[in-house]
């Protein structure tokens, strides 16, 4: 196909390939000046009404879950020869299976790229739909400011979860798809795409999908020293019983995330040293020189992101802070009223800016902590409405900590969580609260993991 020069407003750059039904373009919108990608349906499908309504069918799913894991769609037209278009987000990054066939990937890394999938695919189940296609090629990658973002695409099988529990006829990729997916009538649940998470998450650790069901090499034989929970987990998953795989992309999520944040995963090699962060920004070094040289401690590296350890001494608290947010800091910071009700004392705020902390209308990234007697609930500490929306819950249960957490993954343009965590059996709680620029969940889970309270 000959390079158009523009669909609409959009500048065509270049092709970024093709698939069954469509072309992919990299395009510019030059009122906005930003890079997009507009996806073309193929010329021979385009007057077929059902392919033209799946084709519209996927944007306006992507457009309706509007969710940080999945590629964005912000408009879609018809070229004046009938093909319609959708323009996307532009995944700068290729795909996670660009990523695999690069060579083996960090255990930590993999998990890391595995939670992000299951977020994507647990905001798709939530709107009820099922994705029915997820594969390695169909997860693109991105860059943002806290490194490297996944973005779930390729709707194109995608089937409401109502209209697939009847007859549906057979669709996805061998070697990702469920067994009741290749059964044309096979009635299907979110399951199925539990089974395809399952796979992605093999290949993401083995460098190779699962042999055709039913798949009985853990992934362990062919990557020795894996936690035992990961190859039950990702077994369960590809079970060909769906009774005996996990409910749903979320319960699947939750799984893979607490191996992650548990103490014996094997450290392999860290993924900073294959992959360059774009951070930190100027300036933010020479902040953090300077609370060391006010007597807080040294600053490390940890696997995705450049950490900084800061002690707060009168609380005998310490925490782990992106380098890139450690600015500002307070360590008399007021704790919210709710905290302050409960009888936290001034916390140790460590951010890009410290007086726009307690106004979420304004961006400031970085991590506020501070200690709570006892082991009060979450909802006796944390305010229930800092931004828009009613908050995601999370439990928090590792060796060294329990408790929960609230999230606002979309707070006025940034990420909000506030975290009431205490060390099994004993009676002191830290309060902490992360804004981030990008929702990064992982990196919630690395903060929490490296406070210290002694
Ligand atoms: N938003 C995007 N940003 C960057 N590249 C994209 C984007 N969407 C798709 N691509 C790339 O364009 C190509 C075609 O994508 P498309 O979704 O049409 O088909 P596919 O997934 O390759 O194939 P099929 O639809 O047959 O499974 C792929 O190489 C894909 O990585």
């Amino acid at each position: 196909m000959s390079q158009p020069e523009a669909f609409g407003r959009y500048r065509v750059m270049r092709r970024l390939g093709s698939g069954s039904f469509a072309t992919v373009w990299l395009a510019q919108d030059d009122l906005l000046n930003y890079p997009v990608a507009i996806k073309v349906l193929a010329e021979n499908w385009a007057h077929q009404m059902d392919i033209q309504h799946r084709f519209l069918e996927e944007a306006r799913i992507l457009r309706q879950t509007d969710s940080t894991w999945l590629v964005a769609v912000h408009d879609v037209d018809v070229l004046p020869d009938g093909r319609p278009y959708m323009v996307m987000t532009y995944a700068d990054q290729g795909s996670v299976a660009d990523l695999i066939h690069r060579g083996q990937l960090p255990l930590d890394e993999a998990l890391r790229l595995l939670t992000e999938i299951g977020q994507g695919i647990t905001v798709l189940h939530n709107h009820g739909t099922i994705h029915r296609d997820i594969k390695p090629s169909n997860v693109l990658l991105q860059s943002s400011p806290v490194g490297q973002r996944v973005l779930v695409a390729d709707l194109g099988f995608a089937k409401s979860i109502d209209e697939a529990s009847g007859f549906t006829a057979a669709a996805g990729t061998p070697g990702y798809m469920s067994p009741e997916q290749s059964m044309p009538g096979g009635d299907l649940d979110v399951r199925s795409d539990v089974y395809s998470l399952g796979a992605v998450a093999y290949e993401l650790i083995t460098g190779r999908p699962p042999s055709r069901p039913p798949v009985r090499i853990a992934p362990g034989r062919i990557r020795p020293g894996l936690p035992p929970a990961l190859d039950e987990l990702i077994l369960s998953a590809l079970s060909v019983d769906r009774e005996s795989r996990p409910a749903d992309a979320k319960t699947f999520t939750d799984r893979v995330r607490a191996i992650r944040m548990s103490s014996d995963l094997p450290q392999d090699i860290p993924w900073w040293q294959r992959y360059r962060m774009p951070w930190p920004r100027a300036g933010a070094l020479t902040a953090v020189c300077g609370l060391l040289a006010l007597g807080l401690t040294t600053s490390l590296g940890v696997p995705g992101v450049s950490l900084s350890t800061v002690r707060y001494a009168d609380q005998e608290l310490r925490v782990d802070v992106p380098t890139a947010w450690a600015r500002e800091f307070h360590t008399d910071q007021e704790a919210r009223p709710a905290a302050a009700e409960a009888g936290a004392g001034p916390g140790l705020l460590v951010a890009t800016g410290a007086d726009e902390w307690h106004n979420t209308d304004v961006p400031s990234y970085g991590v506020y902590a501070t200690v709570v007697p006892g082991a009060p609930d979450l909802r006796n500490v944390a305010d229930t409405d800092p931004c828009p929306k009613p908050p995601e819950e999370r439990m928090v249960d590792t060796p060294h900590w329990e408790g929960g957490l609230w999230e606002w993954p979309d707070c006025n343009g940034g990420a909000f969580t506030a975290a009431a965590v205490h060390p099994p059996g004993t009676p002191r709680t830290v309060y902490l609260e992360i804004r981030q620029p990008d929702y990064r969940p992982d990196l919630v889970d690395k903060i929490i993991a490296g406070v210290r309270l002694r």
